[in-house]
């Protein structure tokens, strides 16, 4: 599909786009599994001798979030193991100097490249390779390395750009990435392929879901997502209680679509049949769906669901998981999150876990990675390869005749 570390050889000046975004809090960067997933790629590139040139992105203009990426460069140093110089330009002189400065084997981070004017404009490759950001910056390189592939569904220069002037290379975790969400697709599995679909973001789910439909035997439903289908079904679930918004405005824009796809695959898809709430005194409790009212706050699903649907994820041959089942972030509501991810865990299935999310309670609850396939770190991008779309950022690598 597209060349790889393996092909680029040694001793060149590379160019390498990371996806670094990271939540911030109170001017903070916090630290997460991109640093760690990338330093992979950035290790190898140093171990063969490159110079090694990053450029990343932080939050977006007027966000809280939108920082220097002056701490990125500490975070990423402990996980490559090896200094990580920062420059705090993108394309000026300094930027120029530093790059030129640099040895074999040395890594150097550019400031945020969303602080450059060229960068943000959502445009073909074409016209971003002509901006004066990619022409300024390309005849510094040898080649150019995307490992974004969390950020590939955005058509901007740093990662569409570059791939059109320089010869361009997949990194690790753009490798790892493309092969595992685009399976569905791209896979033949030998028995029930099962979708475990939650969260909070109503569309996502069922954008996945008119998306597939042959494909998948099971969807598994939780989280807000789950109520809504419990809703549409005739329980007293997914509605707002109080001044909560997170479920009528999405019931609006979703209801006849989740009564087509009720009433089209029923047969494929479980919903749940016990869910959690908190009691007065602060403690986890579960009734069944029969028995909710519509003023109680449904926090997670309850344990019999769980179990069916650990007995359908045992005949599964692939699980996809998107979107958690509950609010995981409170331990008491952790329990159908974290017991859909053990049943994943203790099949030999093969398994891929996604959104930005969801893919956090298995490093907060300790879970091994090393037991399911995949553990994707893109949102928005792990969606778009779900659902079929092609990525801009991987469609123009794929193009790559430099
Ligand atoms: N019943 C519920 N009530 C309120 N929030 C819920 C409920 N179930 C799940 N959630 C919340 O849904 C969030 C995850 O949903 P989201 O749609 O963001 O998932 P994701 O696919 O992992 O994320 P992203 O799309 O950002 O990559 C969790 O933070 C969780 O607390
Ligand atoms: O964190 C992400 O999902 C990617 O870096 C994309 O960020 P964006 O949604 O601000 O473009």
């Amino acid at each position: 599909m597209f060349k790889t570390l393996d092909d680029i050889g040694s001793g060149k000046r590379v160019l390498v786009r990371l996806d670094l975004n990271s939540p911030v809090e109170d001017g903070i960067v916090k630290d997460n599994r991109r640093f760690a997933r990338h330093a992979r790629t950035v290790r190898e590139l140093v171990e063969a001798g490159h110079r090694v040139v990053v450029m990343a992105h932080q939050g977006r203009p007027g966000r809280d979030s939108f920082v220097s990426l002056d701490q990125h460069a500490d975070l990423l140093a402990e996980y490559v193991e090896t200094p990580v110089a920062f420059v705090d330009d993108i394309c000026g002189e300094a930027a120029i100097d530093a790059i030129r400065s640099l040895d074999a084997g040395e890594v150097l981070l550019l400031e945020n490249v969303r602080m450059c004017d060229d960068e943000l404009p959502e445009k073909p490759p074409e016209e971003h390779a002509d901006s004066e950001f990619v022409r300024t910056l390309a005849p510094e390189f040898d080649c150019y390395v995307d490992d974004a592939y969390s950020a590939a569904h955005r058509s901007h220069a740093s990662l569409v750009g570059f791939p059109l002037v320089l010869p361009s290379y997949a990194g690790r975790v753009m490798q790892a990435e493309y092969e595992a969400n685009t399976s569905i697709a791209n896979r033949e599995f030998d028995g029930p392929v099962t979708m475990v679909l939650g969260g909070a973001k109503a569309t996502d789910v069922i954008d996945v879901m008119s998306a597939l439909d042959d494909e998948i035997d099971h969807y598994l439903l939780g989280g807000i997502v789950g109520e809504l289908f419990l809703r549409a079904a005739g329980y007293d679930v997914g509605y707002d209680v109080g001044d909560g918004e997170l479920y009528d405005h999405q019931w609006e824009n979703n209801e006849a679509r989740i009564r087509d796809l009720l009433a089209e695959r029923g047969n494929r898809i479980l919903l749940p049949v016990d869910l959690a709430y908190e009691t007065d005194d602060g403690e986890r409790a579960e009734i069944p769906v029969e028995g909710v009212e519509k003023t109680q706050p449904l926090l997670d699903v309850g344990s019999q669901t769980v179990e069916r649907y650990a007995d359908v994820i045992e005949e599964s041959a692939a699980v996809f998981v998107k979107g958690a089942l509950g609010v995981f972030e409170d331990e008491r509501f952790a329990d159908g999150t974290v017991g859909l991810l053990e049943a994943i865990a203790t099949t030999d299935c093969f398994s891929v876990i996604g959104g930005g999310d969801t893919s956090r309670a298995i490093e907060l609850y300790g879970l091994d990675e090393e037991y399911f396939s995949h553990v994707s770190i893109a949102g928005g991008a792990y969606v778009r390869a779900l659902t079929g779309q092609s990525l801009p950022a991987v469609e123009v690598m794929a193009q790559d005749d430099c």
